[in-house]
């Protein structure tokens, strides 16, 4: 796996200037889709620093020859001067709304690109990987961590849009005054002096603050999974207390970064104040001699204010930089995941037609050292039903995804239709496997979609067909809106029972060859299990089925039973057979009768 992919931890870390570089670029690299209105913002920004530098010098002029005494200052050059002046705030008003809204414009495209990657990526990766991810820090790649990258991309705009005035500003001043603005060079090495050293200090402010903010993250979260537990035990008080210290840390942390901001500003502001005294000073020296015109003195301090107003932007930005640098180290890392396994064969096109399935001395593990699986043989025909039976942690669900080509195993063969499974077109592999799981998982949208699942091939006949075949229609049909009944975020709002049956309407409305039924009964009540059995029964019929029950009252009819201990096949035979030899199954039955 990509380092770091899982962990919070990132923050702890101190990213090199190389890597940052490189992330950036990384960065940067995303918005080629939006190379227009990247470019198109940028015009804007260099439009609007020619504008300023020009206008400033213009004014100057205009000062000095047609407002500087009362011969020269008439209404005329008054209303022209007025013309001026609006006509550049109106043209800097346009330039700089051109400016956010195309630079925006490409910014959301960017990240919403980025965050359509990651979706793509999610879901071409193994279930390996997220059994290492939660789930939680998945949604946090996808949506928090891209919505930094807008911050990212408006800095370095920020930065160019600085450079450019910088640099316009200097022109203006050397045309200005050559040697004023020679001495207030000598401000740039403090300037830069500073934002080094804030640089510095406030990455590591900003990555312990951070820190703590996922640590309160991660309490808050806890708390929150585990209230009943906590309500159950009388921990409120204790819990409290754990949040109290996180939120304090964090508060601490918080306020570092504070102190370090105003520093920065008040920093920036007192070098920019000393640059303006200087060229104060300087000027007023030089009018010792000779008399310095007003449209001088004003084009020096427009100057040297287009100098430092960006600075401010800057860094009140720069923390901002640090956290999508980070973000994007994640998300790079995301991307470039490549735990994909299982993988299956090239040209892999081999269809299921039958559903006989065989396993041949089928090893597995979860780590590549503890055997899960040991020599796992078995062969189901075509329309049989084989269940797997045994003590929690034997490797029933382990075989199901073994199957479900879930995990790659280490060895052996698994063959469906006598073809290698790894030779079976993926698409067929999934379309003929209906697996249904112990916790059903529903959508949000309404039944018939749950059911549908996005095959409008599907009519709505269809869909009541299936849900009628495995008794869903009893329950759906006292609905008031029946099957457009809407279903809230996995279901709430419908029993355990409810779910499961939904889950079975709709892998059956799916007509699979092989059905893979795990636990699929144990959230159901005895009472609606008897109900649903004989539907299972029926759905059975011309389908391979793999079943795993902890009642084992509902795998009696199955043809062969296969009893697991500690990963291997400890025992093998019809129910019968099994209760008449008297073995590890038998005992397994009594233990439940008891029970
Ligand atoms: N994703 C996983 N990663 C690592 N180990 C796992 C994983 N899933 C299961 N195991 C381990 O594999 C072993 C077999 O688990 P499995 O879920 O196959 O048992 P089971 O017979 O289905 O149990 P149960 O009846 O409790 O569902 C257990 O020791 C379990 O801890």
């Amino acid at each position: 796996m990509a380092e770091n992919t899982t962990s919070q931890s990132v923050w702890s870390q101190s990213l090199s200037v190389k890597t940052q570089f490189g992330l950036g670029v990384w960065l940067m690299r995303q918005t080629r889709g939006q190379l227009a209105y990247f470019i198109g913002s940028l015009i804007a920004i260099i439009a609007q620093s020619v504008l300023m530098t020009l206008t400033t010098k213009i004014f100057a002029n205009f000062l000095n020859t047609k407002l500087s005494d009362q011969m020269t200052t008439t209404t005329r050059n008054l209303v022209i001067f007025a013309a001026i002046y609006s006509s550049w705030r109106i043209l800097q008003s346009i330039f700089s709304y051109l400016y956010t809204f195309l630079l925006g414009r490409g910014a959301i495209r960017a990240q919403a690109d980025i965050r359509m990657q990651i979706f793509t990526k999610l879901h071409s990766l193994g279930m390996r990987f997220f059994d290492q991810v939660p789930a939680g820090s998945l949604v946090t790649r996808t949506v928090n961590d891209t919505s930094t990258f807008w911050d990212f991309y408006f800095f370095i705009f920020s930065l160019f849009s600085a450079l450019s005035l910088i640099v316009g500003s200097f022109v203006g001043l050397f045309l200005s005054n050559v040697y004023v603005s020679s001495w207030l060079l000598l401000i740039f090495p403090i300037i830069i002096v500073i934002l080094f050293v804030y640089q510095r200090f406030s990455s590591s402010i900003f990555r312990g603050m951070r820190a703590k903010l996922s640590e309160l993250n991660a309490k808050i979260a806890e708390s929150i999974s585990g209230i009943s537990v906590i309500q159950d035990f009388n921990q409120e008080a204790r819990f409290s207390d754990d949040f109290s210290r996180e939120n304090d840390n964090y508060f601490h942390a918080r306020y570092r970064m504070i102190r370090a901001d105003a520093l920065i500003d008040i920093s920036r502001d007192l070098t920019g104040g000393l640059a303006l005294a200087l060229a104060m000073a300087l000027l007023g020296q030089l009018s010792l001699n000779n008399a310095i015109a007003a449209g001088t003195i004003y084009a020096v301090i427009n100057y040297i204010s287009a100098i430092f107003e960006p600075l401010r932007n800057i860094t009140n930005q720069m923390s901002v930089l640090q956290e999508a640098t980070v973000s994007a180290y994640r998300v790079k890392n995301l991307l470039s995941e490549d735990e994909y396994d299982p993988r299956q064969n090239a040209n892999a096109t081999g269809k299921i037609t039958r559903g006989k399935i065989e396993f041949r001395n089928v090893s597995f593990s979860y780590d590549g050292e503890n055997q899960i699986l040991k020599n796992i043989s078995f062969v189901a025909e075509p329309g049989q039903t084989i269940a797997f039976v045994g003590h929690t942690g034997s490797g029933k669900s382990s075989t199901i995804n073994a199957l479900m080509r879930f995990y790659e195993f280490d060895s052996g063969q698994i063959l469906i239709d006598d073809i290698d499974i790894r030779d079976i077109d993926p698409k067929s592999l999934r379309e003929q496997m209906g697996l249904v799981l112990q916790e059903p998982f529903l959508f949000y949208g309404d039944l018939a979609f749950n059911i549908r699942m996005y095959d409008d091939s599907l009519s709505d006949t269809a869909v009541a067909t299936a849900a009628r075949l495995v008794g869903a229609d009893k329950f759906i049909d006292k609905l008031s809106n029946g099957y457009q009944t809407l279903v809230n975020e996995n279901g709430a709002g419908f029993s355990a029972g409810e779910k499961q049956l939904i889950s079975f309407a709709r892998t059956i409305a799916h007509d699979p060859k092989i059905l893979i039924l795990d636990e699929a009964t144990s959230h159901i009540d005895t009472a609606s299990e008897s109900l649903i059995q004989e539907s299972l029964l029926k759905i059975q019929e011309n389908r391979t089925t793999i079943a795993i029950a902890h009642r084992l009252s509902t795998i009696k009819h199955a043809n062969l039973i296969l009893v697991l201990d500690k990963g291997q096949i400890v025992e093998q035979g019809t129910h019968a057979e099994l209760i008449s030899k008297g073995g590890y199954y038998a005992e397994l039955i009594a233990l439940q009768n008891k029970a």
